[in-house]
């Protein structure tokens, strides 16, 4: 409920349209509620006196009254509609621009199928709710109220059938309505599962060929899917049986008024007209009510549809903006580890132990270690894509978290161990590192990365079209081009998290001379399993299990690191001479 107070606000900018497509609405109902009472006078008093004019008068009436009607209904369709439409669009909105500030760990816990779950059937059901309530909600209570009343004024000799009706009717809605709510809630909850598993299945669709999985695949997918189905089926199978317990209520009710109504009509207290009135009315009652409940139905699908959706907005974001931001100059590049802790999933089993250590401006730092060690987690808390559980990650000696996010993270190029590149051309792509790159700059980072010589070789060169995902590039262009996009920044701390692990020997030495001549005053991180590739740097970290084992330069840790000599002796076959 109060994520439905919560999205009421979404309304306030549409506020008329939502007013005038009830009011709208209201003009057909009473239009509809009218045409029973003119044809009971039609038949009692027109045709009974065999008044032809008085008949032709009526009948002309209720022509007329049905093109209001008709007008009524377009117009609450139309200004329903546009309410609807726009409220929607605004949350889409807004869950997008808050999942776009969604720290990494925010992602982890949402999961993307969720997510993807929230922004398309989440908020298409708050929409087709928000239409219903404008329409139906409203032409459904009036239907139900208006015939009443009509009933109490044209046919009151019969009104004891509705007291004994109405009850049963509405205790049927308001049973079927609280338990469709929870029936839905679990198919939105296996619709989840779906777009998990369908995300999951395309963006691995080459790795599921490869393997010759497809069929191990289609059942996972199968399962998912028919758990699915068989949700979506009791849900709409439970509201379905609510149309013909509603009919038969409302069939032995009428069948009581006609019953009453003989009786009457033989007492001569009753004419016929009046029955034929109240048959009508009984009808556009049940079909008021019948609509009302299919809104209450739809209002109660909406409510864990809402409660997502304002979960999301109202999520917390991990990673905050500092209150009192950081005003000095900008970023040199200098950055400190004192005593960082950190666990993914705050259990306390953390994957980097007590991390210290101090990279000066323009220095290079190279990460080695073990598969799992935490190479890749210690980089990721320099931009804070996560923050430490405990300790301080200073940047020119102040606490990261104290520098507004854009300044800190401007000033970092990122190159993460996947490669991950949007459709469009190469130029959108680098230009996503940097957005007024000239031709020159993107040149130059295309030099650095190795990447030259593939690009030039496209007729289009820059504007060269990148499909999704750039899966018309190989393994290593990509990682050359997710190089060049971090290069074009000429950032002050730039990361390398793998990201020659698919580029040959050759490359890898140009991106390294680069990095020397281009990048001097760049303080480098390069996170490898390879020797090759971290052994000139400046510092060298041994991680072991979440801890910097060892530091030191090359030749240091030969000497004094058990670890780092396994490794130098894995990768080059030389034993090392200790003195
Ligand atoms: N998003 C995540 N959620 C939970 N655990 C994670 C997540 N990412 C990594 N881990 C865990 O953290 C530990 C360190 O992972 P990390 O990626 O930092 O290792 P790494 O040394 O870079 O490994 P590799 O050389 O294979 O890339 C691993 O045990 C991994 O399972």
């Amino acid at each position: 409920m109060r994520a439905i107070k919560k999205l009421l606000h979404y309304i306030k900018p549409y506020t008329i349209f939502a007013i005038l497509g009830p009011v709208f609405m209201c003009i057909e109902v009473v239009m509809d509620l009218l045409q029973p009472t003119i044809m009971q006078k039609m038949i009692d008093t027109g045709i009974a006196n065999q008044d032809n004019a008085y008949v032709i008068k009526l009948g002309l009436m209720m022509l007329l009254f049905a093109v209001i009607g008709l007008i009524g209904g377009a117009g609450c369709t139309v200004y329903s509609a546009k309410t609807a439409v726009h409220v929607a669009a605004d949350l889409r909105r807004d869950v997008f621009k808050k999942t776009e500030q969604f720290s990494s760990q925010n992602i982890d816990s949402f999961g993307t199928g969720k997510l993807i779950t929230i922004l398309t059937n989440d908020i298409e059901t708050l929409k087709q709710a928000v239409m219903m309530t404008l329409r139906v909600f409203v032409r459904g209570p009036l239907l139900f109220i208006g015939s009443v009343v009509f009933v109490w004024f044209t046919a009151r000799e019969l009104f004891p059938v509705l007291l004994v009706s109405i009850p049963i009717l509405i205790a049927f809605i308001y049973y079927f309505s609280v338990k469709s709510g929870k029936l839905f809630s679990k198919v939105q909850k296996a619709m989840d599962q779906v777009n998990t598993k369908l995300q999951e299945m395309l963006a691995g669709i080459r790795v599921i060929k490869a393997f010759d999985r497809q069929d191990y695949e289609k059942v996972h997918f199968k399962n998912v899917n028919d758990l699915l189905i068989k949700r979506n089926m009791s849900a709409e199978q439970f509201i379905l049986t609510l149309m013909p317990i509603m009919m038969f209520v409302v069939n032995l009710g009428i069948i009581a008024g006609l019953w009453m109504g003989v009786i009457k009509i033989n007492e001569g207290t009753l004419q016929v007209g009046v029955i034929l009135a109240f048959t009508n009315y009984l009808n556009i009652m049940m079909n008021g009510l019948m609509s009302s409940s299919h809104v209450l139905m739809q209002i109660a699908r909406s409510f864990p549809s809402a409660g997502r959706v304002v979960q999301t907005l109202e999520t917390e974001i991990e990673i905050a903006e500092p209150e009192h931001p950081y005003s000095g100059g900008g970023i040199q590049g200098e950055v400190e580890f004192r005593q960082v802790n950190f666990s993914y999933s705050k259990n306390g089993n953390h994957v980097l132990k007590n991390i210290s250590f101090k990279a000066k401006v323009g220095q290079t730092i190279g990460i080695i270690g073990s598969t799992g060690s935490g190479k890749s987690t210690l980089t990721k808390l320099i931009p804070r894509l996560y923050d430490p559980d405990s300790g301080e990650i200073l940047v020119d000696g102040v606490n990261s978290k104290e520098f507004p996010l854009e300044k800190l993270r401007t000033a970092i190029g990122f190159v993460p161990q996947k490669a991950t590149l949007f459709s469009g051309t190469i130029e959108d792509n680098l230009r996503f590192g940097i957005e007024e790159a000239t031709l020159n700059d993107m040149e130059q980072a295309a030099q650095s990365a190795a990447a030259s010589e593939f690009i030039n070789r496209y007729d289009g060169k820059f504007s060269h079209t990148l499909m999704q995902g750039a899966t018309n590039l190989s393994g290593g262009q990509k990682q050359r081009l997710s190089m060049a996009r971090a290069f074009i920044r000429k950032p002050n701390i730039l990361i390398l998290d793998d990201s020659t692990s698919a580029i040959d020997a050759f490359s890898e030495a140009e991106v390294q001379l680069a990095l020397r001549k281009t990048y001097s005053h760049t303080t480098v991180f390069i996170v490898s399993l390879k020797i090759s590739s971290i052994m000139d740097a400046d510092q060298i970290l041994v991680m072991e299990d979440g801890e910097i084992e060892a530091s030191g330069t090359h030749q240091e840790l030969l000497k004094k690191s058990k670890v780092y000599r396994d490794i130098y002796h894995s990768q080059s076959g030389r034993e090392v001479e200790l003195a």
